[in-house]
């Protein structure tokens, strides 16, 4: 059985008119609407040739569809795909790769160059495939999203230095007391927890899709005041104690592997540090 889903009701019609009739009818069903609003039924396989403003948005509607599917081979525009499949150490690695492959596993498969399409548009392509991570990694969604902005800020500053910015550690003194507030009972463990905290700290904090836009791909460090607060409160010695710990401070965020993000995160909330 194949669903399509698709926006313009001209197309939905041609291509009923095109199946109409056919053997294979019956096993077409074709969804007339926006796929981003569309509760998508179960699937294993996607195939999708999408407009490109939709990359990130439908990249994520995927990523957090369940139950999970097997692959799905989408084509994007070239930076967007490079940027899916970027590994530490490479120029383009940034949230998106991160993010994303904090939940599957993605793959570059073919280039699909301008002058393939007519008109030729002004970007080139590229054909992904991307496999849902099973079992999915068990990360709450807001505490992940809160530690890796901050950790992007300045993807090539060492943590050191971006854990030591005013902004910076006063939001997670912030979150620390409301949650100590809270819940006195689970400072120091690794609970997450669901409550909503103030992120308004940092200047540039977006929703938690936009964490996937080309846009902030293209630039993934946030607007925040740089200043060092050299004054020595037992808050901030805690968050670099966790840094040192294990040779992090020294570390950048555009070397990192997935595991290493993963490892520093349970390590901060081990410490009651929390990033949502
Ligand atoms: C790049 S074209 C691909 C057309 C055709 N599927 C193909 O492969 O040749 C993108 C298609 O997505 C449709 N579309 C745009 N935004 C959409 C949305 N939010 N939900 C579903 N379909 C959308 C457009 O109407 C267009 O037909």
């Amino acid at each position: 059985m194949v669903i399509a889903v698709e926006l313009d009701p001209r197309m939905v019609l041609e291509l009923q008119r095109r199946f109409q009739g056919t053997p294979l009818s019956n096993r077409l069903k074709v969804i007339q609407g926006d796929v981003l609003k569309t509760d998508l039924p179960y699937f294993d396989i996607c195939v999708a040739n999408i407009p490109y403003q939709i990359s990130s948005p439908l990249t994520f509607k995927l990523l957090n569809h369940q139950p999970s599917f097997r692959c799905a081979i989408i084509m994007f525009q070239r930076e967007f795909a490079m940027r899916l499949v970027a590994q530490p150490g490479d120029t383009l690695y940034c949230r998106l790769s991160v993010n994303t492959q904090l939940y599957a596993r993605v793959f570059h498969l073919l280039k699909v160059g301008k002058n393939n399409f007519r008109p030729p548009p002004k970007v080139d392509s590229s054909v992904v495939r991307v496999e849902p991570r099973k079992p999915r990694p068990q990360v709450n969604p807001k505490e992940w999203d809160g530690f890796i902005r901050i950790c992007f800020i300045r993807k090539n500053k060492t943590l050191g230095s971006i854990f030591r910015m005013k902004n910076v550690l006063s939001l997670l003194e912030k979150n620390y007391k409301t949650l100590r507030a809270l819940q006195p009972s689970q400072i120091g463990s690794s609970a997450g927890t669901d409550t909503e905290m103030d992120m308004s700290g940092l200047a540039d904090y977006k929703e938690d899709q936009s964490s996937m836009d080309l846009d902030d791909g293209t630039d993934d460090e946030m607007e925040v005041e740089d200043g060092d607060d050299t004054e020595v409160s037992e808050f901030k010695e805690k968050v670099l104690a966790v840094l040192k710990e294990k040779n992090f401070y020294e570390k950048r965020s555009s070397k990192l592997s997935q595991e290493e993000f993963l490892y520093l995160l349970s390590r901060f909330n081990m410490a009651g540090i929390h990033f949502s």
